[in-house]
């Protein structure tokens, strides 16, 4: 196999959202691919790419559509060669990519916990009643409801540092964050603690960075393989495997995460009434071959365990 790789001269394309934890991703894909073939960093191009998700910060995300705001533009920037590869918080990722792309490489996961983030107290269980929370996740505010009733859940949108700058001003008491974003920018002060995912289940894919491309570019996908993680990819696999066949987007209160233990996967999964009264959740433990299948099985479980009504906000 011989690959065709860049050079300062004819770069590698590197697409990415503007925030700082998404231009951190990029550039942490830039120093990856850089070192496994001992490329200069000038042999890689970053390129901002401006999603609708970006452009309208003042409105619920849900009243502007579904998860494919963040990727629409950057995908299509993809497709017409404006840009090589697309780097994503596969959270943010809808389940399926458009006709012509492929999402299968993925970097080492961080820290998949939620973290609470509060200047005056130090756990969910301190907040005195009444206590106004912050976030703009319907699993986060549904998972919150159900464990604390007492409290007021307000809606919390923009980038970490918006949110950070909202808790400083006093608009809400407490937020959540994910524990990797916070990693990954390096972001030690903030007062945070990561909350065990026991108590607060995950999305599906937090913590994990995918980087997209175009199928007929082999050249690409040659040059991804070096720096995929193949424990990562297992865990997505049957993560995103449960997702899907829940249907789930942007709206719905949705919770999923793989483990792996030798050649054991250990999968568990979570759906929630929108106003967190009520949960239904399940766990399963299976050879990583199987983490597809037992993705599906579990979402259909639930799916008949929460019956008709359950799902109305569908
Ligand atoms: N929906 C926004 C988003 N997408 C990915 C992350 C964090 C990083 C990750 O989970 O990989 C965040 C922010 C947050 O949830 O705090």
């Amino acid at each position: 196999m011989t690959l065709n790789l860049p050079t300062p001269a004819q770069p590698l394309k590197i697409g990415t959202r503007g925030s700082l934890l998404a231009l951190a991703q990029a550039h942490e894909t830039r120093e990856r691919l850089a070192t496994a073939f001992d490329l200069p960093f000038e042999a890689f191009t970053i390129v901002v790419i401006k999603t609708t998700g970006d452009k309208i910060i003042d409105r619920p995300l849900k009243e502007i559509g579904g998860k494919g705001l963040f990727t629409r533009e950057i995908e299509a920037d993809l497709l017409s060669g404006d840009i090589d590869i697309a780097v994503h918080s596969m959270k943010d990722m809808p389940t399926l990519q458009p006709e012509g792309l492929i999402l299968d490489t993925y970097l080492p996961r961080e820290d998949v916990r939620d973290a609470f983030i509060s200047p005056t107290s130090r756990s969910l269980a301190d907040l005195p009643a009444g206590t106004v929370v912050g976030t703009s996740s319907l699993r986060r505010r549904a998972q919150l409801m159900l464990k604390r009733p007492d409290l007021e859940v307000v809606e919390f949108r923009g980038n970490l540092q918006t949110r950070l700058m909202k808790l400083e001003q006093g608009v809400a008491a407490a937020t959540f964050l994910a524990m990797a974003g916070l990693n990954r920018l390096g972001m030690a002060e903030v007062p945070a603690t990561a909350i065990e995912t026991d108590v607060m289940l995950p999305a599906v894919a937090q913590g994990a960075i995918g980087i997209e491309r175009r199928v007929e570019d082999s050249n690409v996908a040659n040059m991804l393989a070096a720096i995929h993680d193949t424990p990562t990819g297992q865990r997505l696999a049957a993560e995103r495997s449960f997702l899907l066949e829940l249907d789930g987007s942007c709206e719905t209160p949705i919770a999923g995460l793989a483990e792996l233990d030798g050649g054991t996967l250990y999968l568990r999964g979570e759906v929630l009434r929108l106003d967190g009264s009520e949960a239904i959740n399940d766990a399963i433990t299976c050879p990583i071959e199987d983490g597809v299948k037992a993705g599906k099985e579990m979402a259909q479980k639930l799916l008949s365990q929460a019956g008709k009504d359950f799902f109305d906000w569908r």
